[in-house]
């Protein structure tokens, strides 16, 4: 742990709006799937759920930030509040057939590694969001967010490459970031032997 964010309180707003995140996960993904995905009012409130809860993702760490509030559990859980939010939605989407299954395989595959990752080195360092992360988890929550409101439906079938579009974007930053850390744990592990 760092000094600086030891000396902080966990008991803070950050960290509430972030376990406040992981917790409306479930709710969201039961409103997503209680009418098989149909295009009823409870689909436009998963969607306006799922957008809600994510956009806090910058609030919580805006907060942390300008109230001097950051702590290596916020920089633990930040990045896991995304993971089930987004993970949850992708698996909800699949389980809906609008989502191929191998898209969210390869997504939850890289999400839970770096998570695994983040333990694994937790006793030596937190390793927090890196700014490829950050970017892959706005390019995501754009594409969820536009898959989850049934667009096609109301605007015409064009809007499926719109879909199909932002999700390449969003798997593309996925693998690229997922193979950066790998790098990372890489170089890690070898630091780690040489000063063995
Ligand atoms: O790719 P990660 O695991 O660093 O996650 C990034 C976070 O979700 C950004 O808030």
């Amino acid at each position: 742990m760092t000094e600086a964010a030891a000396r902080v309180s966990n008991w803070n707003l950050p960290n509430a709006i972030t376990v406040i995140r992981i917790l409306l996960a479930p709710l969201f993904i039961w409103m997503l799937l209680a009418d098989g995905g149909a295009d009823t009012p409870l689909r436009y409130a998963a969607a306006a759920l799922f957008i809600v809860a994510i956009a806090t993702d910058g609030i919580d760490g805006h907060i942390a930030r300008s109230r001097n509030q950051v702590t290596d559990l916020g920089k633990l859980l930040d990045p896991i509040a995304d993971k089930v939010l987004t993970g949850g939605a992708l698996v909800g989407l699949s389980i809906l057939t609008e989502l191929p299954w191998w898209v969210t395989a390869v997504i939850l595959v890289r999400e839970i590694g770096i998570t695994v990752f983040r333990f694994a080195v937790l006793s030596d360092r937190v390793i927090p969001a890196s700014r490829g992360g950050k970017l892959k988890t706005l390019a995501q929550s754009i594409a969820i967010s536009l898959a989850l409101v049934p667009f096609p439906a109301l605007f015409g079938s064009w809007f499926d490459w719109v879909n199909i579009v932002t999700m390449s974007i969003a798997f593309i930053l996925t693998v690229v970031t997922g193979i950066d850390y790998l790098v990372q744990a890489w170089r890690l592990s070898r630091a780690g032997k040489s000063a063995a």
